[in-house]
């Protein structure tokens, strides 16, 4: 049953239901034709009535064209500024290099195109402020403009966090991370490129961050008290050619009120694998590891009634795996463990976990008759976008300006920490 379930997610994620659009879809246009596009937002498009993928741009025309044609696009733009000229567009997907999502973001919005911008939502907090502070984004009327924080869309995170909400005691400690198995991105990637704001803090480590930063609220400040990174490695000639690229970071930081927290991204992962396999094997097979969120409470005392004089505390660990990717599959892990004490004598201690998983909202709540079990994260994301295009309600789950500028500082202050310059600033002006 299980396995079906997965099987049966999975089948209709590639294959998803194909309802006629509607006459005021939404016609979304590609910049870039790159390769997170079609997860993001084409297969997504297929079963939303309201969006049409309607074209692609990119640098290369003779890229662009085959590109159209493998995912079904009817018009191909050989510049980006021709996609923005082009009248017939509503709205454009942002999936650039992170160092030119500042620029075309306010080159969509000045061409009056609303935007679903890529994670990060820009090099730097400079930018970020310039960007969600900009008289084009705070008019009324305004385009709208989201940074593409797609897990935070789905069911499965959202249900993780309210048990975080439901949960006793205060929040001791926090743990995040996100590994990336070698061989996924090559030497070339755009992630390596201090010049295209690349880096792990600003990549795969913007989402343990941006996880942690959920769960205490955008008010907490994080300050880093501690980072260590692993640069590229160096060529042949003993060089390393980008400096200020960490393709993995551990990071600790601490809040105000003494929560500590530490983040861990790793564009390149190597292991996992057990000690008694020799490393020059292990060395070339993929890693795995699950995306993870886990927050340790405080112990709490419990109802004393049972215990006979003992004092009985509990302390709840939550756990979340694969928070990134949870339609295929994840897991909620809710741990008690449960201490008798009298005086300094702990008497008994033992454990109760219990598994949630949610693919879709709690029964009988609204949201639940529109969401499927089988929507990615992406196609969550892809409704609410809509959903505020349209005016109409949605979730109630957003990201708004003031969040996106608050990730980019955290990541600003992470590098800093780091001894790392924080990602250039785009000249762009407008
Ligand atoms: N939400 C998610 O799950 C994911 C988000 N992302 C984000 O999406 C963005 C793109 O990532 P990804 O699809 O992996 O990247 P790709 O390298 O596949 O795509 C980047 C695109 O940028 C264009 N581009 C423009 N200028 C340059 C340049 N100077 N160097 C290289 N490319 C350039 C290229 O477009 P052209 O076709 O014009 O040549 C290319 O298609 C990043 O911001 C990344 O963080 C990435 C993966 C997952
Ligand atoms: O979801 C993701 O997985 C792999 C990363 O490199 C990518 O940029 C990220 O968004």
């Amino acid at each position: 049953m299980f396995a079906l379930d997965i099987f049966q997610r999975l089948y209709t994620v590639i294959y998803p239901p194909t309802p006629p659009k509607n006459d005021d879809a939404i016609r979304i246009g590609l910049l870039g034709a790159s390769k997170i596009a079609p997860f993001v937002v084409v297969n997504p498009a297929r079963s939303h009535p309201d969006v049409i993928v309607a074209a692609v741009a990119a640098r290369d025309s003779e890229r662009a064209k085959k590109y159209a044609t493998a995912h079904g696009i009817p018009i191909v733009h050989s510049s980006y500024q021709e996609m923005l000229d082009d009248p017939s567009i509503d709205a454009i997907y942002i999936a650039l290099p992170n160092g030119l999502h500042y620029e075309w973001a306010l080159r969509s919005i000045r061409a009056g195109k609303h935007v679903l911008l890529e994670k990060p939502s820009c090099s730097n907090a400079i930018e970020a402020k310039k960007l969600f502070n900009h008289p084009l984004i705070t008019a009324q009327n305004a385009p709208v403009l989201l940074e593409a924080f797609h897990y935070q869309f789905h069911p499965a995170w959202q249900t993780y966090l309210s048990e975080v909400r439901k949960s006793p005691g205060a929040i001791k400690s926090i743990y995040g991370e996100f590994f990336v198995s070698p061989g996924i991105l090559g030497p070339d990637d755009i992630r390596f490129k201090y010049g295209l704001a690349g880096g792990c803090m600003m990549d795969v480590g913007t989402y343990p961050l941006s996880s942690v930063r959920q769960i205490l609220g955008r008010d907490k400040i994080l300050e880093p008290t501690s980072v260590s990174y692993r640069g590229l490695p160096p060529g042949a000639d003993g060089t390393v050619t980008e400096p200020q690229i960490d393709e993995a970071v551990d990071v600790t930081y601490r809040t105000t009120d003494s929560i500590d927290i530490l983040v861990r991204g790793d564009q390149v992962a190597e292991g996992n694998w057990p000690s008694f396999f020799p490393a020059s094997w292990t060395r070339k097979l993929p890693s795995f590891y699950w995306p993870k969120n886990s927050v340790t409470f405080e112990p709490v005392l419990a109802d004393t009634s049972n215990d006979e004089g003992s004092q009985h505390f509990v302390q709840r660990t939550l756990t979340m795996r694969n928070f990134i990717i949870p339609t295929f599959y994840h897991r909620i892990d809710i741990s008690d463990e449960h201490t008798l004490r009298r005086g300094d004598e702990i008497t008994k201690t033992w454990n109760e976990t219990t598994y949630k998983t949610a693919y879709n909202w709690p029964e009988g709540d609204k949201r639940a008759a529109v969401y499927k079990d089988w929507w990615t994260s992406y196609r969550c994301q892809l409704e609410e976008f809509v959903n505020r295009v349209k005016g109409r309600e949605g979730s109630g789950v957003w990201v708004d300006g003031a969040e996106s500028i608050a990730q980019m500082e955290a990541i600003d202050r992470t590098y800093e920490k780091a001894g790392l310059q924080i990602r250039p600033t785009s000249t762009f002006e407008l």
